[in-house]
């Protein structure tokens, strides 16, 4: 095995959706084949906050979920918790600046993909440096889905990476939508991550084929 190729994983992070069960109105495996149908491109694991399930709960609900990824042939990243993600061999992990230190985390779990949260040129020099993958990047747009979240940053500093010669692939996050995920993208970002924009619509499959349409476009 190699690590993952830059082509595939811009593409892979197009359509990035973020879930857990405290995000869902129905149950977390319909909303995700729902995501799937409309087009998502990536789901990443994400079982934090308010009533988030834990233990074996957790372990069955993430093997319920990327056994549906599996099916149609989505990536599964688990975020923050690495020993799941490697006992479920998931496809990758994403971590912050509060988790595990991202060289560790990269010699734990070989060459699965490993994204990794950055806010500042320093931060994401040492990311680079440590083996991430691709960098998520936010808040771009107020969110009420974290709220331990940095102050919002608007699409800057996606754009100042690029102006500072960064190419590794980025996602923009927080509060994004289908009327602003094109300013994402023209800012520099591969693809976007979202998890209310998809999670809570009304019609799931019609969120997310629209977001996917802003980002093709
Ligand atoms: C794609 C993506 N980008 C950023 C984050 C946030 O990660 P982190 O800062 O570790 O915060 P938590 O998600 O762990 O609360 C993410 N999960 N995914
Ligand atoms: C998980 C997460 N990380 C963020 C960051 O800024 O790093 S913002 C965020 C929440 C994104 O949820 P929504 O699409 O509902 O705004
Ligand atoms: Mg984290």
């Amino acid at each position: 095995m190699s690590r993952i190729n830059t082509h595939r994983l811009r593409e892979m992070l197009k359509l990035y959706f973020i879930m857990g069960s405290p995000n869902c109105y129905k149950e977390p495996a319909e909303v995700l084949k729902e995501a799937i149908a409309g087009g998502i491109t990536l789901f990443q694991f994400r079982e934090k906050g308010n009533h988030a399930l834990t233990g074996v709960e957790k372990v069955t609900l993430a093997k319920e979920l990327q056994t549906i990824c599996k099916k149609h042939d989505i990536p599964f990243i688990v975020n923050d918790d690495i020993d799941l993600a490697i006992s479920l061999d998931a496809d990758g992990v994403h971590i912050g600046q509060e988790d595990e230190p991202v060289a560790k985390v990269r010699s734990r779990i070989g060459d699965k993909i490993l994204g990794v949260s950055v806010h500042t040129m320093e931060e994401a020099m040492s990311a680079l440096e440590a083996g991430a993958d691709y960098f998520g990047v936010g808040p771009i747009f107020p969110t009420k889905t974290k709220e331990d979240a940095k102050p919002v940053q608007g699409v800057q500093h996606i754009q100042h990476f690029r102006e500072k010669g960064i190419t590794i692939p980025i996602v923009g996050i927080g509060g994004i939508t289908v009327e602003n995920a094109m300013n994402v993208k023209e800012a520099g970002a591969d693809g976007v991550s979202v998890i209310t924009a998809i999670s809570k619509a009304s019609d799931i499959i019609k969120a997310a084929q629209s977001l996917r349409q802003q980002i093709e476009y």
